[in-house]
């Protein structure tokens, strides 16, 4: 029983296998892995321990028939071509819910930052323009009390980004999601609304769908001018939802307020991405899961699963059942 870690995990996850008696390796160099060397390293080995960005690919799935079990450390699949696995018969594992938490504490850190254009008067004050003669109409913010949330993709974070600006502001909430939400219906008196009602009632939307062929580049300009000019556009779900030259034309041209973002398009964000300098948008480099609590969490989500795909039982959270 060999497995391939593709970057440094929290020791709990390692430990866990090695108790097993799985035989780890684990891809500790500094430079990124090539796709070729992931094929390559991967083929001598009967699990993968997937970290990061390497694509997962139909070629690749092909190439690595022989896995037992791909185990994701993220709860987003969208790296993985997940009916190639299926073709391939080796199933696939996420890590929901551990990460759900410390992912909404970024959205909301964006929402109030954004709202109080945060990072940008800390910047003012490092390159020491704090001036104390400023006007008392220069960059005021706006309250979100008693606002209305639009939350595009109300699962497991979106519901928790829901409950959280319902019971700090008493914000009015509205989803669009796939199915209807019966608890935040009940527990937060939400309403399913459309996409295009979304866009036009929302004074923050924040987006927590998962990415697909069908929100890839869904905020481009058209969706933008359908918000309101005061609106926040929040994305802490993927970079390629929104279609970031739209964004920065949206947000210089006035169309939408402000927008935070802990992912962009593409990852790294160049250090002189434009959006970086205007004063009412917060970015953060993708950390959303990035507490020690989540990461350990993580951790020993995906060596349970690599654990029960080896032993040839269930994944505990299998991303396509279809294998079995
Ligand atoms: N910034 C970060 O570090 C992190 C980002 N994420 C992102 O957040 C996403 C959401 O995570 P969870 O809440 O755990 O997933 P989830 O599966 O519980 O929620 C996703 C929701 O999106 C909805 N959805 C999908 N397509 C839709 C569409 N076309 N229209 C409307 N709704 C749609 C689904 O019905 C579902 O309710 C992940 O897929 C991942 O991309 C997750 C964790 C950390
Ligand atoms: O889990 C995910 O999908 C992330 O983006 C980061 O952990």
């Amino acid at each position: 029983m060999k497995v391939f870690v593709t970057k440094p995990i929290p020791d709990i996850g390692i430990h866990l296998m090695q108790d097993q008696g799985i035989d780890v390796t684990i891809w500790d160099q500094d430079r990124p892995l090539m796709q070729q060397e992931l094929i390559e390293i991967t083929k001598q080995h009967s699990a993968l321990l997937s970290v990061g960005p390497n694509r997962l690919d139909a070629n690749f799935l092909k190439e690595c028939r022989h896995l037992k079990v791909i185990a994701l450390y993220s709860v987003g699949y969208d790296h993985i071509d997940v009916e190639a696995a299926v073709q391939s018969t080796i199933p696939v594992a996420n890590t929901p819910n551990v990460l759900s938490d410390a992912t909404t504490d970024i959205a909301f850190i964006l929402m109030l930052a954004v709202s109080r254009k945060a990072f940008y008067m800390h910047k003012q004050i490092i390159n020491g323009a704090w001036n104390s003669n400023r006007s008392t109409k220069a960059n005021l913010g706006i309250e979100l009390k008693n606002k209305t949330l639009g939350i595009l993709g109300l699962g497991r974070i979106g519901q928790e980004m829901a409950k959280r600006c319902k019971g700090a502001y008493n914000m009015n909430i509205l989803y669009c999601n796939r199915a209807a939400n019966m608890v935040a219906e009940e527990e937060l008196q939400a309403t399913k609304v459309s996409f295009a009602e979304l866009l036009q009632r929302s004074d923050v939307l924040s987006v927590h769908c998962s990415l697909t062929a069908e929100t890839k580049g869904v905020f481009d300009l058209a969706a933008f001018k359908k918000m309101k000019p005061s609106a926040i556009f929040i994305n802490t779900a993927r970079g390629q939802i929104h279609q970031e030259q739209d964004l920065i034309k949206a947000l210089q041209d006035g169309i939408i307020w402000g927008a935070g973002l802990d992912v962009t398009n593409p990852e790294p964000m160049k250090p002189d991405n434009p959006l970086l300098f205007m004063p009412n948008v917060a970015v953060l480099p993708h950390i959303g899961s990035a507490t020690v609590e989540a990461r350990n969490a993580m951790a020993r989500l995906a060596a349970e699963n690599i654990i029960c795909g080896l032993k040839g039982e269930r994944l505990p959270n299998i991303v396509n059942p279809e294998v079995y």
